[in-house]
C-alpha cells in the first residue's frame, strides 16, 4: 500500500502523511505519543476514513482483504464460538467445529466456546478479536494496541502466530503498540509519527538503534525511560 500527500483533519486535529510505503509481507511498526494520528492512520488505511486530499494506492487489495483489529474490540452479543463463525458465515462459507477448533485451541479459548463473549477478561477479549481477524485470512492485517491486555507468554504465542502467518502466506501486517520491545522484535520497517505527521520511516533496527531523526531520538529516549 502506497499513501501520497494525504491530509486529513477529524475535529481539531490534522494528520498529515506526505509518503508512506507499506512493502507488502513484511511486518510494519507504527509508533508514536498519544493522539498522534495512529489510530486515524489505520482507519485511512482501512478506508473506514477517506483523505482529504492526496492518494491511496492499495495495490489491487480489496475490502475484504484488510482487516483491522482494536484495543477495545467489538464483540458480538453471543458465544465465543459464534463471534468466530459469523464473520466467516457473512463471507458464504460453511465452517465445520474442525475448522474453528484449532484456532481457539491455540490461545486457550477453546474450553470457553460456549460462554458468552461480553463475559470475558480484557485480555481474552483480544484474543478473540485477533482470531476474528486472523481466521479470515486477510492480505493485510492491522494490529492496533491488540496486544496490550495479554500476559507475556500470551504476548509470545501471538508474536510466534504472526510470524507463522507472515512466513506461509506473506501476509502484510501493521502493529501499532507502546510496548516498543514488541515493536523491535517484530517490525521490519518503523513509521513514526509525531503530532499528526509522519516524520520517518525505514529499517526498524537501524531506526531503533540508531537514528538521528530528533524527535524520534527523543520519543524513544522517553519511552526508555518511562521503563525504568
Ligand atoms: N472523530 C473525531 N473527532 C474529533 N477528534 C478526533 C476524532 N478522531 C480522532 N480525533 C483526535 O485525533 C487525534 C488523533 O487520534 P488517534 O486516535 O489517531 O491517535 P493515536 O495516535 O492512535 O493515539 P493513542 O496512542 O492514544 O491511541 C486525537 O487528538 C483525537 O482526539
Amino acid at each position: 500500500m502506497k499513501m501520497t500527500d494525504i491530509e486529513k483533519q477529524v475535529g481539531d486535529f490534522r494528520l498529515r502523511i506526505p509518503q508512506l510505503q507499506l512493502e507488502d509481507g513484511c511486518i510494519h511498526g507504527l509508533i508514536g505519543g498519544n493522539g498522534c494520528g495512529k489510530t486515524t492512520l489505520a482507519k485511512l488505511m482501512m478506508g473506514i476514513l477517506t483523505p482529504d486530499s492526496g492518494r491511496i494506492d492499495r495495490e489491487g487489495l480489496t475490502g475484504r482483504e484488510i482487516t483491522m483489529t482494536s484495543q477495545r474490540p467489538y464483540l458480538m452479543h453471543t458465544s465465543v464460538y459464534e463471534n468466530v463463525v459469523y464473520p466467516l458465515k457473512l463471507r458464504g462459507e460453511k465452517p465445520e467445529e474442525s475448522d474453528i477448533r484449532p484456532w481457539l485451541t491455540r490461545c486457550g479459548l477453546w474450553k470457553k466456546k460456549d460462554q458468552y463473549a461480553g463475559s470475558l477478561s480484557g485480555g481474552e477479549r483480544q484474543k478473540l478479536s485477533m482470531i476474528r481477524a486472523m481466521i479470515l485470512k486477510p492480505k493485510f492485517i492491522i494490529v492496533d494496541e491488540t496486544l496490550s491486555n495479554l500476559d507475556p507468554d500470551s504476548v509470545k504465542l501471538f508474536e510466534q502466530w504472526i510470524r507463522e502467518i507472515q512466513e506461509q502466506s506473506a501476509v502484510t501486517w501493521v502493529l501499532i503498540s507502546h510496548q516498543l520491545s514488541h515493536i523491535y522484535r517484530m517490525s521490519d520497517q518503523i513509521h513514526f509519527l509525531s503530532q499528526g505527521e509522519l516524520v520517518v520511516s525505514g529499517p526498524a533496527r537501524e531506526l531503533l538503534k540508531n537514528c538521528g531523526e530528533e524527535r524520534l531520538r527523543a520519543f524513544l529516549d522517553r519511552e526508555s525511560l518511562d521503563r525504568t
